[in-house]
């Protein structure tokens, strides 16, 4: 029996990387009755038959997954924002920011395309809300690689962000034999946009790194309204001034953190993106 990491899901085969090797395995019956199915990033056990093959025994309970990108054991969730074109926006950013908490990921802020930003402010202004809560990047056609080089040793990362934000061109730096398609080219061929392909982990820079552009728009289901406000650390250390100990910070008298944005210990954009995603997980439909 062997151990190792699906790194790559194609046409019925899991192919594993063990002991520096990969091993194209398959899944038999035994998930057919949990209804369990493997996932790239997976943790495998298995059997090995015919030198470099092999079957899945048993699969490592999972830290996290997400199903698009189809991905388990994320570490970190890379969240790819644009200074200008499309503009920086503090609601996205931080709906992204709690999708990664929620999902138990480490969020990593990349602030793309700085070459078009107006002049020095906009990078300080964001800084100040974030960089005490995230490891926050900046880059521009430049200097893409060298400062964020080091962030991906030793973990599996994903990229998200919206559509056009640089996140196909940063992982052409990284990654130049991938050759994913960006604006430019799906416009001179007069082409749309990425069709769908499977995904694999690929190595880059000492880790591993799903080789799509990742995800662009979220849904908060199954994170319960209660729950948010974990998925804002900033808010940790205003709550402990909350009268109650349940404070959600919306409707609540002598709430720590409504009277920390007051004193603007902390940032009004932040609190305001809490209260539209409460509301929004609270007026979400039920489905039976
Ligand atoms: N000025 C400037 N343009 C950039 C930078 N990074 C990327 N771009 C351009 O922004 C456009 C969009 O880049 P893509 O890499 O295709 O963006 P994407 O996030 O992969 O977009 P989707 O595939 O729609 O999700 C392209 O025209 C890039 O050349 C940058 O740092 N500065
Ligand atoms: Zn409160």
């Amino acid at each position: 029996m062997l151990k190792g990491r699906i790194i790559k899901a194609l046409s019925g085969f899991y192919y594993v990387e063990a002991e520096g090797s990969i091993y194209a395995t398959r899944a038999r019956g035994l998930f057919r009755k949990t209804k369990e199915s493997p996932l790239v990033g997976d943790i495998v056990t298995f059997q090995v038959e015919n030198d470099m093959e092999g079957y899945i025994t048993a699969i490592d309970p999972r830290k996290n997954s997400l199903a698009r990108p189809p991905v388990a054991n994320i570490d970190q969730l890379l969240i790819t924002m644009s200074m200008k074109s499309p503009e920086f926006n503090y609601y996205l950013l931080d709906r992204f920011l709690a999708y990664a908490e929620a999902h138990d990921m480490e969020p990593v802020v990349i602030i793309t395309k700085m070459d078009l930003a107006d002049d020095d402010f906009d990078a300080e202004a964001l800084k100040s809300v974030y960089s005490g809560i995230y490891p926050v990047h900046f880059t521009d056609r430049g200097s893409i690689a060298r400062d964020l080089e080091m962030i991906f040793e030793d973990k599996i990362s994903v990229l998200a962000g919206q559509s056009g934000v640089g996140k196909s061109t940063l992982l052409n730096t990284f990654l130049p034999a991938l050759d994913l398609e960006t604006a430019e080219i799906s416009n001179a061929l007069n082409r749309g946009k990425h069709t769908t392909r499977h995904v694999e982990l690929m190595d880059i820079a000492g880790g591993k790194i799903a080789d799509t552009p990742g995800f662009s728009t979220i849904e908060f289901t199954g994170l319960d309204k209660y729950n948010l406000k974990f998925c804002f650390p900033d808010f940790n250390v205003h709550s402990e001034k909350c009268k109650f100990r349940e404070c959600q910070h919306i409707k609540e008298p002598k709430c720590g953190v409504k009277e920390a944005v007051a004193n603007e210990m902390l940032a009004k954009t932040r609190y305001d993106s809490y209260v539209t995603i409460y509301h929004e997980i609270e007026n979400r439909k039920v489905r039976y």
